[in-house]
């Protein structure tokens, strides 16, 4: 405990936000209805550095910032909390979480990651940027070494393209697009038309793209078990990488059972099963304890934060399911963020982080385009380095 430290729970920084509200370029379809706008927080924090410390007298960390500062101030940290009803808190539960911090950033006292996991996000996103930056190292790195991981992280990231619902025509176009891009990986919304319609989806996309072309499907738990079979075993044709959440995210023997397919016993005999809403809804240990998924897809905005986003994904990886990070169609700080956690993950499978084309407008330019179905890790310092100096000024 320091002067700096008044409760042991590390320094004090000061917080400001900002809100903002992006469209999607068309709305993406999923068999949970369309989504068509993000709104969020742009967290930005600051250590405190009023000569003898933030907690020399109560709020002195909370009051506005005099701009640069000196010397011995902390690096500018920059978060993002975008939360999405349904995987998240409100935007009013996220607001009041950041609220109730009234001002102050401090590590040991977070917003809690079961009920705002947004929240958590954006403020333990910021912290770790300015760590980042002050020790001059890539979050990836940062992240990495806080997690114990001891390889170092990469400096690339592959990718898959998101396809949203449509018409066979339209999805296969769509496909084809992408595939021309560069992707060589495709996650295809299922389960918002019926299964005859979606096999035809699937049938044909395979035909636009050939056999190279890995293919995932996300039903967004739209089947029940009886539909979940009769649909794995019609896509079973089409050589998928995964389906992606067939069942609610509650049902994790259903998931369980659908590994076992016609072979109770023989897990993976079919096609791969992985969670996600079970993952964000019932806890990583209970989907893993149950045998319910071959991969698991990880949303720092769902899970709390890059870092424990990153100790789920190491967890899975111990039991020996694949880790795979997506966003929630976030804006380019918390996409960067989790372009970072996927780095620190050794031999991460393709991730669901090229959501940024979605999007109709961002809060800046992308410092990590996708290029060839893959995304470069910024160098950094923190995030990205210099790139989003004008976030980190208002
Ligand atoms: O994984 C991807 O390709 C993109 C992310 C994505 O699909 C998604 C985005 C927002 C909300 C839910 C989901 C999902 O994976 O179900
Ligand atoms: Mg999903």
């Amino acid at each position: 405990m320091t002067a700096d430290d008044p409760r042991g729970q590390g320094p004090v920084h000061a917080m400001r936000r900002r809100s903002f509200a992006l469209d999607l370029t068309r709305p993406l379809g999923t068999a949970r209805g369309a989504i068509r706008r993000r709104e969020g927080f742009l967290i930005a924090v600051e250590r405190g550095s009023d000569g003898d410390g933030a907690g020399s007298d109560g709020d002195g960390a909370g009051s506005d910032g005099d701009g640069a500062g000196s010397d011995e101030d902390g690096a500018v940290g920059l978060g993002e909390a975008t939360p999405l009803p349904g995987w998240t808190e409100s935007r009013e539960a996220c607001a009041a979480a950041l609220d109730e911090l009234d001002g102050r950033a401090i590590l040991g006292s977070m917003p809690d990651a079961a009920s705002t996991p947004a929240a958590r996000h954006g403020v333990s996103l910021a912290l770790a940027d300015a760590a980042a930056r002050d020790a001059e190292a890539r979050l990836a790195d940062r992240l990495a070494d806080e997690a114990g991981v001891t390889a170092t992280p990469a400096d690339a990231v592959p990718v898959n393209a998101t396809v949203g619902d449509g018409s066979p025509g339209e999805t296969a176009a769509e496909a084809k697009r992408a595939v021309d891009e560069g992707f060589d990986c495709l996650k295809l919304k299922v389960g918002a038309r019926d299964v005859d319609a979606d096999v035809e989806r699937v049938r044909a996309v395979r035909e636009a793209v050939g056999d190279a072309v890995a293919l995932r499907a996300d039903a967004n738990g739209a089947w029940d078990r009886e539909t979940a079979r009769r649909a794995l075993d019609a896509l079973a044709d089409f050589d998928l990488a995964y389906v992606e959440q067939p069942l609610p995210a509650d049902d994790l023997d259903g998931l369980a059972a659908l590994r076992e397919g016609d072979r109770p016993g023989r897990p993976s005999d079919g096609v791969p099963i992985a969670a996600d809403e079970s993952v964000a809804g019932r806890g990583i240990d209970a989907v893993l304890d149950a045998g319910a998924a071959d991969a698991v897809v990880l949303k720092p905005m769902a899970l709390g934060g890059p870092d424990r986003a990153l100790a789920v994904a190491l967890r899975a990886r111990s039991a020996g399911v694949d880790p795979v990070v997506t966003t929630t169609i976030d804006a380019v700080v918390a996409r960067t963020a989790a372009v970072h956690v996927a780095a620190a993950i050794p031999d991460v499978s393709p991730c669901g982080l090229a959501t940024g084309s979605l999007l109709d407008e961002d809060l800046a330019p992308d410092p990590c385009p996708v290029v060839d179905g893959q995304i470069a890790v910024p160098t950094g310092p923190g995030l990205a380095g210099g790139a989003f100096e004008d976030l980190r000024r208002w």
